[in-house]
């Protein structure tokens, strides 16, 4: 990997003029966000423990809500001058988010999207990208316009089959995009083996994990050998859905000094008022995350146990189930199931009443969605059957209600839709003929 692309390197400079207490080089911040003395908390504490200078001592991190700094002298110099280059909330949050993803930096952008645009601005004409063939409809609507205007060549590969990944790496191969859990059949990829595979094909390399639908509560994909982990911070980071932002964090400083000096030129940085939101939300991740996933295995094992197909790595029926937890100290709060119909999964999603027909996920509000019209609508239908993706897909993102009343009214849902057929043993999935779901199983206990 070559350095940073600033030709004078005076920007660079100066905003990584700061040397944190571990050594790391970081944009400026008034003070780290962790406790000095090198004493690390459990991540339960971490999330919520900040320090930092303000003069009034205040407990939550005031907001710089300022575009520009006055400095003591001509010639500048001071610890910020422009919010575009660095501000003390954001800078105060990369710093928190850093800590406990495992980075020795992170920065903030505007969204994840933005985060992926800064990400595969490290790419030049020519290179290669191998990525998953099942993947967020937004990352692979700025691929195909990086391969269609900027002369990135895009592999779309089965990235959960190592076997598959190993036949296409070649010396030119520069970045490898993965997700995992994928977004929304829920396929698991193995990022140990990959990111080894990748940097053994060539040691420039990039990997770098979307770990959107896990969150650093429950996966760390830089200890698992990826270079750069991103998340959108719309969703579990934040929690309520009341702001859009992207994180990107790594152990590389050279690749932070680049991916900061794409943030700085082209001005994505977060704001500080959405930084102040994120610092706020990313505190109670842990308890969210923690019901969140309770809930959601209740309600996978629910529509598993009626018959339905449920792609859940909470489930021991998820075929990479082993491998998910090899990696991950948790399954998250995302499902999806089908439901043999289109119309029928239609019928289910319209049925719902607490489950708000949204995309998006990590909100403490739950969310009902058909993936193939909603979230990744932007990949076309026929690409959508090459990756098999079933249109009948049903997304559930599981929030922190209580989880008898999403059970009831998914239940609801079902039968006002028709999917289920109610016998004297409880409820069954499909309608009475069998046709749908092959005549599903019933279940005494789903009544
Ligand atoms: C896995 C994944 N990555 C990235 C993004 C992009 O994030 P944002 O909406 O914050 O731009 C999304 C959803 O939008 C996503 O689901
Ligand atoms: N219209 C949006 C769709 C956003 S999808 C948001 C989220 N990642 C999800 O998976 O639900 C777009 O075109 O990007």
């Amino acid at each position: 990997m070559s350095g940073p692309s600033d030709p004078s390197g005076s920007t660079i400079s100066k905003a990584f003029s700061k040397i944190d207490i571990s050594g790391n080089d970081l944009p400026p911040s008034p003070a780290p966000s962790t406790p000095t003395g090198g004493r690390k908390y459990a991540l339960a504490t971490e999330l919520v423990y900040t320090e930092h200078s303000d003069q009034y001592d205040s407990s939550s991190m005031p907001i710089y809500q300022t575009a520009t700094f006055k400095q003591q002298s001509a010639s500048g110099g001071g610890k910020f001058d422009y919010t575009r280059s660095g501000n003390p909330t954001r800078s105060h949050l990369e710093r928190h988010l850093a800590k406990i993803m495992s980075a020795s930096q992170a920065l903030v952008v505007s969204s994840g999207m933005g985060a992926m645009d800064v990400i595969t601005r490290l790419l030049k004409p020519g290179d290669e990208v191998i990525t998953g063939d099942d993947l967020y409809g937004g990352t692979n609507r700025l691929l195909k316009y990086l391969s269609t205007h900027a002369g990135i060549i895009v592999h779309h590969v089965d990235t959960t089959s190592v076997d598959a990944v190993k036949e296409i790496l070649t010396p030119k191969i520069t970045m490898v995009i993965l997700e995992t859990p994928t977004n929304p059949l829920i396929k698991i990829v193995n990022i140990l083996d990959v990111s080894k595979l990748s940097h053994a094909a060539n040691p420039n390399a990039i990997v770098c994990v979307d770990n959107t639908m896990l969150s650093p509560w429950l996966q760390n994909p830089l200890d698992l050998g990826a270079d750069i982990v991103c998340e959108s911070g719309t969703k579990y980071l934040s929690g309520h859905h009341d702001l859009m932002a992207g994180v990107i964090a790594t152990n590389d400083s050279s690749l932070g000094e680049r991916l900061y000096f794409t943030i700085n030129s082209t001005g994505c940085g977060l704001s500080p008022f959405d930084s102040w939101l994120l610092l706020r939300g990313v505190k109670t991740l842990g308890v969210r995350m923690e019901k969140q996933q309770a809930s959601a295995q209740a309600i996978a094992e629910y529509l598993e146990g009626l018959g339905f197909k449920v792609r859940y790595p909470g489930l021991k029926s998820h075929p990479q189930y082993d491998l998910h937890w090899s990696m991950a100290r948790g399954a998250g709060a995302v499902l999806s199931f089908e439901t043999g119909d289109t119309i029928l999964s239609e019928r289910i999603v319209e049925s719902t009443r607490l489950w708000a027909i949204s995309v998006s996920f990590g909100c403490v509000n739950s969310l009902i969605s058909m993936p193939c019209r909603m979230s990744h609508a932007s990949i076309d239908a026929k690409t959508r059957a090459e990756r098999q993706m079933p249109e009948d897909i049903i997304r559930l993102c599981v929030g922190i209600e209580d989880v008898g009343d999403l059970i009831d009214d998914l239940k609801t849902a079902l039968v006002q839709a028709g999917a289920v057929t109610i016998t004297v043993d409880g409820l069954t999935a499909g309608a009475p003929d069998g046709s749908l779901l092959g005549g599903g199983v019933s279940l005494a206990s789903a009544s």
